[in-house]
């Protein structure tokens, strides 16, 4: 709990004292890096130690108000209008981490780099907006969190949680700090697809985490390269012969920039994070899941979704890891669905059949896609005959192993779920299995 918790404390427990006033200024100045030892003080979380939960710390109640702790947290502001935390790099975010950069932000919040003056390290600390729904949703995250830490004996799936607190109002998450995500890679890398072999250990891990989540009942439903984290910020720049001029293989679609360079991770290890859309499979599975690229065609017609919508994700980052771009770039469902027909053939007729009420519009007479007679524009026409078959996107990008990948997307991205690979059979494809002709990545 903040540092104004401490300093009010006393009033809680002998309320007959004036209530303190806010304060206006910094509990001390701001410090310079490296600071000192973080004071000791209530968390409403529970910490991890030594691999396990346990209650934080509690120290004994001051009696006496003795003054303003130093090095504390500065003056309250309100939070900005969407609900997030106003802060400024340098300050602290409790006595316990100062914060050093931002990293990240999402729906729920934003995710910041701190000190942890108490453990001596960086630790990534997702600050959740302040309103009631998304305050709700993070206690949901923080239970999946630390069911996965209890089952993650190797720590390598998913991000570890370290700690949790509510601090004016924020739930926050302390996480261990991990490296770009896969986007951000793809996206600083000028969107150059990754190696094949590279796609294979990423496609290894991703499955591995899954089949983990999925065999401890929980759905994942927001998979994509955003939520893919490298562990390590490290990289190396190597030249990318794959388009080199002297290269004797046929560049097939050079990259954008005219480099022949490009960076590779230096570790390929990976986890998955953002656990804030995660279920549990015995949850009322109607609602609308999953980024939009990255949806499942039953969340899409309103068939009810379960763990293979995970699969469908997987199947379009895989492809997305290879060709550098997402595979299907829409914000409309008609024209996604047209998409996906376009790449991967005709919805089967059963699953038009039961589309609901919503989705049903986007089908003539109940039979076929209202496609290409209910499209909005020239441009949605033009975006979906772009597309190619995915045998022959696939082709385009991968120089070996391509008839083992083809075959695995077509089981990830098959269109019923009930047929779809599940993430264990998929890791038992030849894609993974087969011994194939390592040239690096
Ligand atoms: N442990 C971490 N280490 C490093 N960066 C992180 C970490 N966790 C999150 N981030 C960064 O912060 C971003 C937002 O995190 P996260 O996806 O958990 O937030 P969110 O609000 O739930 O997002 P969304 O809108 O996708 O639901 C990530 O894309 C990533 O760049």
């Amino acid at each position: 709990m903040e540092a104004q918790w401490l300093a009010e404390y006393p009033h809680q427990a002998a309320d007959n004292r004036p209530r303190k006033r806010p304060r206006l200024a910094w509990d001390a100045a701001p410090q310079l890096f490296p600071p000192p030892k973080a004071i000791p003080m209530l968390y409403c979380g529970q910490e991890l130690i030594n691999g396990n939960f346990t209650t934080a710390f509690l120290p004994p109640p001051p009696i006496y108000y003795a003054g303003p702790p130093r090095n504390l947290s500065p003056p309250w502001r309100p939070d900005d209008k969407d609900g997030h935390y106003v802060f400024t790099l340098g300050e602290n975010l409790t006595p316990r981490y100062r914060i050093l950069s931002k990293m990240g932000e999402g729906t729920f919040g934003q995710v910041l780099e701190c000190w942890d003056l108490e453990n001596q390290e960086s630790v990534a600390i997702k600050i959740v907006r302040s309103l009631q729904k998304y305050r709700e949703a993070a206690m949901i995250e923080i239970d999946v969190l630390q069911r996965l830490g209890k089952h993650d004996f190797t720590g390598s799936r998913c991000v570890q949680i370290r700690n949790w607190f509510d601090y004016r109002n924020h739930i926050c998450i302390v996480f261990e700090k991990l490296g770009p995500s896969l986007y951000d890679f793809l996206r600083k890398n000028n969107y150059r697809s990754f190696a094949i072999d590279l796609v294979r250990e990423f496609a290894r891990q991703i499955l591995e985490s899954v089949t983990f989540m999925h065999d401890l009942r929980l759905i994942h439903t927001d998979l994509k390269p955003e939520n893919i984290l490298l562990v390590s910020p490290d990289t190396i720049r190597v030249h990318d012969y794959k388009f080199s001029f002297f290269s004797m293989k046929i560049p097939i679609r050079p990259p954008k920039d005219g480099s022949v360079f490009k960076n590779l991770p230096k570790s390929s290890a990976i986890k998955l994070i953002d656990f804030g859309s995660t279920t549990f499979d015995h949850q009322d599975h109607n609602y609308v899941v999953s980024t939009r690229h990255y949806r499942a065609p039953e969340v899409i017609l309103g068939l009810g979704w379960n763990y293979p919508c995970d699969l469908w994700s997987v199947g379009c980052i895989l492809v997305e890891l290879c060709s550098g771009e997402a595979l299907f770039q829409t914000h409309e469902n008609l024209e996604h669905l047209a998409m996906m027909e376009k790449v991967l053939g005709p919805l089967p007729k059963h699953m038009i059949a039961r589309a609901d009420r919503r989705a049903e519009k986007y089908f003539r007479r109940g039979l076929r896609l209202d496609w290409p007679e209910g499209a909005a524009s020239r441009e949605s026409m033009k975006a979906v005959w772009k597309l190619p078959r995915l045998q022959n996107l696939v082709m385009q990008h991968v120089d070996h192993s391509a008839g083992d990948l083809i075959d695995l997307l077509q089981g990830l991205l098959r269109y019923d779920p009930d047929e779809r690979l599940k993430a264990r059979q998929a890791l038992q494809h030849p894609f993974f299995t087969r011994c194939h002709r390592r040239c690096g990545y």
